[in-house]
């Protein structure tokens, strides 16, 4: 719920709701006033673009190296052509704390699979689809169905297929995979004190019931999230509240249960609260603020027996239902042009037929994907009787052998929804600056503009 214009924040609501951790005097004024000021969306470039200069000056954001503080005001990245082609994300820079708790910005997470398991709308899943690169696996998992479409939109954006987006219970979802995972990340939701600043939350983050019912929720996802990982697998965890029932008192209790260890992060020694937990605050770091611990799990966990038959023995004891099923999927898939659309062998990965949607994942991808599976990397989605190539599968780094290069004043008038001049017939994708931008189709002139509505950017990009 927002906090209403002028509402004040009283000094003894923040005391009570910080529990146990005391700031001294004269901090605890700078809190408090901080509470109410916002601060600016930092850029969080992307990996394969780090190297690239910024059109802005920047200072650099201390905790995660792919982050990048605006110095002038007037600036509006949001409204420049390299945003609408994904080069950099626009978020708090407090959410960068867990990508770097996870090592997102480095090789760590190369070949791992990771799953994220409170996903939406994916600032973080994001970044770390970015760094599990071209080896490992991303599950991002949102139970509230209302919020996988932006969820789906920006991990697309990424340009990655190494990833698939689940719709379930954490404890459903640990049943299912128990064990799974190298990494899991619990970014929780939480009373979101961090977000009175930004007016997106009322005072009632500060109050007890909200904080015990935050609390009781988060206790449960973490004994979730432990049970995916693997022993000896990483759990992070994440909160936008200051509550300590909330951040640390949650690690100690895994501690005390023996079920976690600490397991410290050097390069955020300077932000430490505790063995393994990590702060950032609105009046001294340029954020919202945030909270951040990364433990390692303890228990061993194998996968439910009559889970795994089903996941992995299932494709062998198909019913004559599914036997038709398959069948007619691989009529639909002969009939579409994949190779012609994508040009990497796409059809020889592993794909996923629903009525309207056809999902594609590289082979090596985990068995249990396509049943985990409510979204994805899209390849094809059908309107009316017709199969178009999807939006998605544009955005694919390894983009579609007819591509149509553009030059910035092009771009920018595609990403506003206009056609482009395209002398050959047939689908198109439309490349800016080497980066994929979606497609067009040309009837041999005119390419007409196949962007979504909600991959469409009203007014004029600056470039
Ligand atoms: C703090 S937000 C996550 C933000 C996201 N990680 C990002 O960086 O964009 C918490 C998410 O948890 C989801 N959520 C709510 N209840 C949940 C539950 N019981 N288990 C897992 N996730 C839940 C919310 O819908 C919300 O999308």
């Amino acid at each position: 719920m927002k906090r209403p214009p002028g509402e004040s924040i009283s000094e003894q609501a923040v005391v009570n709701a910080l529990g146990p951790l005391t700031l001294p005097g004269s901090e605890l004024d700078q809190f408090m006033a901080s509470l109410g000021q916002r601060h600016r969306s930092v850029l969080r470039v992307r990996r394969d673009r780090a190297d690239q200069s910024l059109p802005y000056e920047t200072d650099p954001v201390s905790w995660y190296s792919l982050g990048h503080q605006l110095i002038n005001e007037n600036d509006r990245p949001s409204r420049h052509i390299l945003y609408a082609a994904g080069d950099y994300y626009l978020q708090d820079a407090g959410s960068l704390l867990a990508l770097a708790a996870c090592g997102a910005d480095r090789s760590d997470l190369a070949g791992l699979k990771v799953c994220d398991l409170c996903a939406a709308p994916g600032g973080k899943a994001s970044g770390l689809l970015e760094a599990v690169s071209d080896t490992g696996f991303l599950l991002a998992n949102e139970p509230i169905r209302s919020r996988i479409a932006p969820l789906a939109f920006n991990l697309a954006r990424t340009g990655s297929n190494r990833y698939a987006i689940s719709c379930s219970d954490p404890d459903d979802l640990a049943s299912a995979l128990a064990g799974q995972f190298d990494i899991v990340l619990v970014d929780a939701p939480c009373s979101g004190q961090a977000l009175m600043a930004r007016g997106k939350q009322s005072m009632s983050a500060l109050s007890e019931k909200q904080i015990v019912h935050s609390a009781a929720r988060q206790e449960r996802i973490l004994d979730a999230a432990l049970r995916l990982l693997r022993p000896g697998g990483r759990l992070i965890y994440s909160t936008c509240t200051f509550a300590v029932a909330e951040n640390e008192a949650q690690i100690d209790r895994l501690v005390e249960r023996q079920v976690a260890a600490p397991c410290p992060v050097d390069r955020l020694a300077n932000y430490a609260s505790g063995e393994a937990t990590y702060r950032l605050w609105p009046h001294r770091h340029r954020c919202a603020g945030s909270f951040a611990a990364s433990v390692v799990a303890l228990e061993s966990h194998s996968l439910d027996a009559d889970i795994e038959s089903n996941l992995i023995s299932g494709s062998s004891r198909k019913s004559k239902k599914k036997k038709d099923r398959d069948k007619d999927d691989m009529r639909v898939l002969k009939s579409l042009p994949l190779d012609e659309w994508y040009g990497d062998g796409v059809a020889e990965g592993r794909l996923k037929v629903t009525d309207s949607v056809i999902y594609g994942w590289p082979s090596d991808t985990p068995d249990w994907v396509t049943q985990i599976a409510m979204d994805g990397p899209e390849l094809s989605h059908r309107t009316g009787q017709t199969w178009k190539p999807a939006h998605a599968g544009a955005l694919r780094s390894s983009s579609s052998p007819m591509a149509v290069d553009v030059d910035a004043a092009t771009a920018a008038q595609y990403l506003s929804g206009g056609t482009i001049t395209c002398a050959t017939k047939g689908w198109h994708v439309v490349r800016y600056n080497d980066r994929p931008l979606g497609w067009v189709k040309s009837s041999g002139g005119t390419g007409k503009n196949h962007l979504p509505t909600s991959a469409r950017f009203n007014g004029v990009l600056d470039h």
